[in-house]
């Protein structure tokens, strides 16, 4: 058996349930990365995002293969780490170190302590540095995995191609970029059915119809998805050549790019 199976050996978080729009709201104010949200967030994303806990585990994975000797892997827009987390329980690739960047000092401050947790229930894990920072403003070292999961959606359109360029010019050969976003779609009937399906996946984990209606609309001026079509365009022109889809589950993606 190995150490760590894709079965995840987790570390204890936060259990409590996310009831946050549950009440109706006078005005749904924007959706912002916050204390409320902090206590919750384990909880929201895994109701929220289908195939959450697969591709974070399987990012691990997937890291394993592209890491090389004496790099930086960087979880960016790391949340509570927990890419960062499955990052160290898969990589075992020499002097590689691991580099979350958050720019909410609340998610910061608790990925901290969750990595704490980590480092002390198993050993000799890669090492770790979580920076409060502005990833448009990271001075990037040379690394061989970049993991975007779930985060360059929430990053200004306009913005995107110049992060990417960034990101391909660190990356290291036989390394990758590995990103996750929700998916916006071209076709009105496939976009239609799959927002559909979502909304039944909320339903299927006991949220209310208000609660996934005041979400939609706290996150739909602060988190804006692209179609597969525009990643596929915008990773090629930041200098990537070639991206790999590796994981769909309804509108929600993760996308390997290699530099
Ligand atoms: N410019 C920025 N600079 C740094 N961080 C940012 C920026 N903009 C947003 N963020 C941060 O990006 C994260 C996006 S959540 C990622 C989930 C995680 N990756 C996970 O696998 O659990 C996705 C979601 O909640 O859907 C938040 O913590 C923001 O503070
Ligand atoms: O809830 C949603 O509809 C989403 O698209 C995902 C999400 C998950 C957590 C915070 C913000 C958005």
């Amino acid at each position: 058996m190995p150490a760590f199976s894709t079965y995840a050996a987790g570390t204890a978080v936060s259990k409590e349930p996310d009831r946050l729009f549950a009440q109706p709201l006078a005005q749904v104010p924007d959706f912002a990365f916050n204390e409320d949200v902090v206590r919750v967030f384990p909880d929201m994303i895994k109701r929220s995002v289908p195939g959450y806990p697969t591709i974070v585990e399987n990012l691990g994975v997937l890291a394993a293969q592209f890491a090389q000797p004496n790099s930086v892997l960087y979880d960016l827009g790391s949340s509570l780490g927990a890419v960062t987390q499955a990052l160290r329980r898969h990589v075992r690739t020499d002097g590689c170190r691991v580099i979350a960047v958050d720019n909410s000092a609340a998610m910061v401050e608790r990925c901290r302590e969750y990595l704490n947790g980590q480092d002390s229930m198993f050993q000799e894990l890669l090492p770790v540095e979580v920076i409060e920072g502005d990833i448009l403003a990271l001075d990037f070292q040379p690394a061989s995995v970049v993991a975007l999961n779930f985060t360059l959606q929430f990053i200004a359109p306009e913005q995107r191609t110049a992060l990417l360029s960034r990101i391909h010019q660190s990356l290291l050969p036989g390394g990758a970029l590995i990103l996750s976003e929700k998916l916006r779609f071209n076709d009105p009937e496939e976009h239609a059915l799959l927002t559909d399906l979502h909304v039944a996946f909320k339903r299927a984990n006991g949220y209310s119809e208000l609660e996934i209606a005041q979400k939609r609309s706290a996150i739909e001026n602060v988190m804006k998805p692209d179609s597969l079509e525009e990643h596929r365009e915008r990773l090629l022109a930041a200098g990537f050549s070639k991206v790999v889809p590796w994981f769909q589950c309804l509108n929600f993606a993760s996308l390997i790019a290699l530099p």
